[in-house]
């Protein structure tokens, strides 16, 4: 059979605000199949409300008491389809013969949860295709159940290989379009990759891939009150391969707010790259006094935590920044007991948060980015960003970066950190600032000491394919 290939279809946006909720409500999931249940509400509030899958589903699955093997299956299937969006439309727009802006979203919900199942999933094509038409029978009736009846048939008629096959452009012509339909990513973020990681060759299919991998929970001993040893000791987790404070937790090993050393506030939760760039801060000598540092982005808080620990350890003060209040409650309640004092406001005009230029001795600017280095922990962001997202965001990063360099004092040192690769967001905006101000960039390598494949410098881009961690990127900076 061959299928005509269709433009591609795009992350379907809400077309009512308030899309039919399946009968029995959120509250009243259908006793016979909860788990694809609570997939499916987690896709629905997704797409219509802009929700968080990995901040939804747990509490749907706490609400309705889901646990065990439903929870498992709930979460691989909400977490599976909301990564695959664009791939599973790209099928879905070739088995249904009107565009796929003019289906119901509701009912598109129920097709992407289907076709998910049955590209991507050992359930048998003919469990797949009838569980998923019961949940439409029970939530739109008869019609709706006949038309995804129809939808899924034609889908199962092809594996995923033969629809990528058939669908993803030709990897001679197109490597990166080819790499990103078949790694289920949008192609701009390939392309993103890419440029990078320079290269479009076998690394690239390995970074891709590697968002699609379930990452592990990694913690963070806090200085002065528990090591790594202890704490891997105590959550039954290995002590992580490069921060001196981490503790790397199995992936799926549970909620970790719930365990003893976390509820105790010995520990907390904090991807092993953002320790890493905290910590960094603190490596590079400084001549005379190291006692006053600022942390210019510091909500909701997990570096201003580790950065305020180390100073109640050596003798020195915290001003942590944030601009949104909520979040800078984040910050008071993470970092209590510390040495740390935080102020609303916005960065950019620290004299009005009572800041003098050049009297920090440590800055960071943890800059609000585009998130593309943490794709894998958050299921549906990668479609949700668009590279018009990125000029806001580097016009931001730029003027946060000056005000750090106005503000450390001459020897201090400015460390700048985004949790992306995209090169305007890392190496464009530091090489502007370094020739808009003659600070001088440090080799950050040497901050991230037994850290292997960090490349030639003199900034540091972490991956996750090559070391576990969320892709952050590191620049420091002297002044
Ligand atoms: C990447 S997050 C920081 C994460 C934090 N450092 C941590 O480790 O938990 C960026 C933060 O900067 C804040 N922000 C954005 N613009 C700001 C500004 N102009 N001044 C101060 N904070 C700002 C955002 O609200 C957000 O909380």
């Amino acid at each position: 059979m061959t299928q005509p290939r269709r433009r591609p279809a795009r992350f379907s946006r809400p077309r009512t605000p308030h899309p039919p909720k399946p009968k029995g409500g959120p509250g009243r999931p259908p006793v016979d199949d909860p788990a694809r249940q609570a997939a499916l509400d987690t896709l629905r509030e997704v797409r219509a409300r802009d929700a968080y899958a990995n901040l939804l589903l747990p509490q749907i699955l706490r609400e309705r008491r889901i646990t065990g093997r439903d929870a498992a299956l709930a979460t691989e299937l909400a977490y599976g389809a909301c990564r695959c969006i664009g791939l599973l439309d790209q099928v879905l727009d070739a088995c249904i013969d009107r565009p796929l802006a003019k289906v119901e979203p509701a009912l598109l919900d129920v097709l992407r949860l289907g076709c998910y199942q049955l590209l991507r999933t050992r359930i048998p094509p003919h469990a797949a295709v009838a569980s998923t038409v019961d949940l439409v029978r029970a939530g739109h009736g008869s019609r709706s159940s006949g038309f995804v009846n129809a939808v899924l048939r034609k889908v199962s008629e092809r594996s995923e290989e033969e629809w990528l096959d058939s669908l993803a452009p030709d990897p001679e012509k197109d490597r990166i379009g080819n790499l990103a339909m078949r790694e289920a990513h949008p192609r701009w973020v390939a392309r993103v990759f890419a440029d990078s990681l320079g290269t479009t060759g076998d690394e690239l299919e390995t970074a891709l891939a590697a968002d699609n991998e379930r990452p592990a929970v990694h913690l963070v001993a806090r200085p002065g009150e528990i090591t790594a040893e202890e704490l891997a000791a105590m959550t039954g987790g290995e002590v992580a391969p490069y921060s001196p404070y981490g503790v790397r937790l199995a992936a799926g090993a549970g909620d970790p707010a719930g365990l003893d050393p976390v509820r105790e506030r010995l520990a907390s939760v904090q991807d092993e790259g953002s320790q890493l760039c905290a910590v960094a801060l603190t490596r590079p000598k400084l001549e005379g006094e190291d006692s006053r540092w600022l942390d210019l982005c510091a909500g909701p808080g997990g570096k201003s935590a580790l950065l305020g620990a180390l100073l109640a350890i050596q003798g020195g003060r915290l001003d942590a920044v944030e601009k949104a209040p909520h979040r800078a409650r984040l910050v008071e309640q993470s970092t209590q007991g510390l040495p740390i004092t935080v102020h609303v406001g916005d960065s950019r005009s620290p004299a009005a948060l009572g800041l003098e230029s050049g009297t920090f001795d440590r800055v960071l600017v943890d800059a609000p980015c585009t998130g593309l280095g943490s794709l894998r922990r958050r299921p549906e962001s990668r479609w949700r960003r668009q590279p018009s997202d990125v000029g806001e965001l580097t016009k931001l990063q730029r003027e946060l970066l000056l005000t750090a360099v106005d503000l450390v004092r001459p020897g201090g040192v400015v460390g700048y950190v985004v949790c992306s690769p995209h090169l305007s967001e890392t190496i464009g905006i530091v090489a502007d600032v370094v020739r808009r101000t003659g600070v001088t960039a440090l080799d950050t390598r040497e901050a991230f000491p037994d850290m292997p494949s960090l490349g030639d410098g003199p900034y540091v881009q972490l991956w996750p394919h090559r070391h576990g961690t969320d892709a952050m990127f590191c620049a420091l900076l002297r002044k």
